[in-house]
């Protein structure tokens, strides 16, 4: 097994950070189906462009020990080892909702995860498979530990980029479709005067046993 070598990384406010390995960006256009107003949604889409970036995910992690693939060689290559990264997940509001993350349950459920507000106002939305919801409010120097088996999605509650640093297990992976098969989270992140309130969503037919992706 190669031996990883430390990495010094920069981590600025803005999202940038140094000694990145990887970026992946999600355009407006690519999520349909995740906020509820589908019609609001095309419109934005219209609007903004089908192109126009939603979020970007910039992350450093270290190389496949053994270059393997696969869930189960990936868990195994990468025991131990962490993710860090930045996310920088613009403000706008679709229909009545916030602009948000597509959000997951670790494909690896009991996977923790940090989030750390580097800039910006947000909130983190958290749900179990088994009825537990909650809401963790994030400004610039708060952080949430979201313990394993909650679902998670970050939503910019604010006007300007809502900046988060994590940190997760490198094996831990996303189960996206445990969402889009329950016709979308329980709760609802939407605007409510000035501010944000969290709403049941009428659509949610409940989600299904984790460990089933
Ligand atoms: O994966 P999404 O729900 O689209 O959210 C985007 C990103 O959110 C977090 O920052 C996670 O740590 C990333 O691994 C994830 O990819
Ligand atoms: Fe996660």
């Amino acid at each position: 097994m190669d031996l990883a070598l430390p990495t010094r990384l920069t981590v600025a406010t803005d999202g940038t950070l140094g000694g990145a390995t990887r970026r992946y960006t999600k355009l407006l256009g690519d999520l349909d189906g995740v906020y509820r107003d589908n019609t609001a949604w095309q419109a934005a889409v219209a609007e903004q462009g089908a192109e126009s970036i939603a979020y970007a995910v910039d992350d450093h992690r270290y190389p496949d020990q053994a270059g393997g693939t696969g869930r189960d060689q990936l868990a195994a290559d990468n025991a131990g080892a962490l993710i860090v990264g930045t996310s920088t997940l613009q403000p706008g509001i679709v229909g009545d909702e916030y602009a948000m993350t597509r959000g997951h349950l670790h494909a690896i459920a009991d996977r923790a995860e940090l989030y750390h507000c580097l800039s910006g106002h947000g909130v983190m939305l958290l749900e179990t498979v088994d009825g537990h919801s909650e809401t963790v409010e994030l400004r610039p120097g708060e952080a949430v530990n979201v313990p394993g088996h909650w679902i998670h999605r970050s939503v910019n509650v604010g006007d300007e980029p809502f900046v988060t640093l994590f940190c997760y297990a490198a094996d831990a992976g996303q189960d996206y479709g445990i969402i889009a098969d329950a016709g979308g989270m329980r709760s609802l992140i939407v605007r409510d005067g000035d501010s944000w309130a969290a709403v049941p969503n009428p659509d949610h037919i409940g989600y299904r046993a984790d460990g089933k992706a």
